[in-house]
């Protein structure tokens, strides 16, 4: 007999977690039931650096809603979705140029932030103490659009809290450790949109791969699919199944710096479709720029000493913004810059 090294997570499928627990009405949750789930989480961030919720507490007119309202934008013609162009002093709205590791992507985008204004640093010079405040802008069409994106922010967010209580539990710390660094997030909600490939779909990749560079992105994606992630075990990219009632959460690098490495951020990319266009709305849950990301206190001592060194979250993440605006990320700051 072969020998046989399947676990629970280690085959095709993505974990697949219910948050019920959290999110039922009369919800009686004992710490023995929340530390069994702090624990499927804990071997899916190991095995996958990803994992699907269910049960998630989002109401579902609520995701349907904006959904529809991503779709009605992206139908607009250009001119108009032009309205909303951002730029580099608030680069927050529409763009369609995004370049992931010197690769133009086949996608329009629509950012906004989950606190408006969000202070920001106004330039990735460390020397540079200015601070400016995005807006988000927002378009005269759909009609509600304003109203369904703050709406819908407002329950990611609460999705976004409890599963960093639970990311937290997971890596033996107090439940609330890590809620305080984001008393000032710099969170964004982006839909993705991207139109259908007929010419060259093998080429042509949506989102090339990369790793997210915020403490943890929370997906959801149409019925086409597309998006895979790269198993950590093999290299090997496996497809996301699109599950309307289910989002992806992804371990991002923050994460991976947090927990000096024993959880690492996934790499994963977005392959285009031949025939259909496609939309995801991913929440990006960012701390307040002033963080300075580090391996947690608890987490090292003198036989797993820290990997990296510290970093400012606002200055790393302009020094990010900064290269989508020059068009040129040849060298585009990554974690591995603060590896030790
Ligand atoms: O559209 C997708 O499924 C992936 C999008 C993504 O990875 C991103 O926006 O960072
Ligand atoms: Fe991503």
């Amino acid at each position: 007999m072969g020998e046989s090294k399947a676990t629970t997570t280690k085959d095709n499928n993505i974990p697949l977690i219910d948050l019920s627990l959290l999110n039922s009405p009369n919800n009686s949750s004992s710490a023995d039931s929340i530390a069994s789930l702090a624990a499927e989480i804990t071997e899916a961030c190991e095995t996958w650096g990803c994992f699907q919720v269910i049960n998630h507490g989002v109401p579902v007119e609520q995701s349907r809603a904006i959904e529809s309202a991503a779709r009605q934008f992206f139908d607009q013609p250009k001119d108009e979705k032009k309205k909303v162009w951002r730029y580099e002093r608030n680069p927050l709205g529409y763009h369609d140029s995004e370049i992931t590791m010197n690769v133009r992507d086949w996608k329009e985008v629509f950012d906004f932030t989950v606190q408006n204004p969000t202070l920001f640093p106004a330039s990735p010079d460390p020397h540079d103490l200015e601070l400016r405040e995005l807006v988000n802008q927002w378009p005269q069409f759909p009609p509600q659009f304003r109203e369904v994106c703050e709406e819908y922010a407002k329950e990611i967010e609460k999705l976004g809290y409890q599963l960093l209580e639970l990311l937290s539990l997971s890596l033996g710390l107090p439940r609330q450790r890590l809620n305080h660094f984001f008393k000032d997030q710099t969170s964004i909600v982006r839909f993705n949109h991207y139109p259908p490939c007929p010419n060259h779909p093998g080429q042509v990749l949506g989102v090339g791969q990369h790793t997210d560079s915020g403490a943890l992105s929370i997906l959801a994606q149409d019925d086409v699919g597309g998006l895979q992630v790269k198993r950590k075990w093999d290299g090997e990219w496996a497809p996301v199944k699109p599950n309307p009632h289910a989002y992806l959460v992804i371990i991002c690098d923050i994460f991976q710096v947090w927990s000096n490495d024993k959880y690492e951020s996934v790499v994963h990319r977005a392959m285009v479709n031949s025939e259909k266009e496609r939309i995801s709305i991913v929440f990006f849950f960012y701390p307040a720029h002033y963080t300075m990301v580090e391996p947690l206190e608890e987490l090292i001592n003198d036989r797993n000493p820290p990997k990296y060194r510290p970093y400012n979250w606002g200055k790393f993440s302009a020094a990010r913004r900064r290269s989508n605006f020059t068009k040129n990320n040849v060298g585009r700051i990554q974690i591995d810059h603060f590896k030790l």
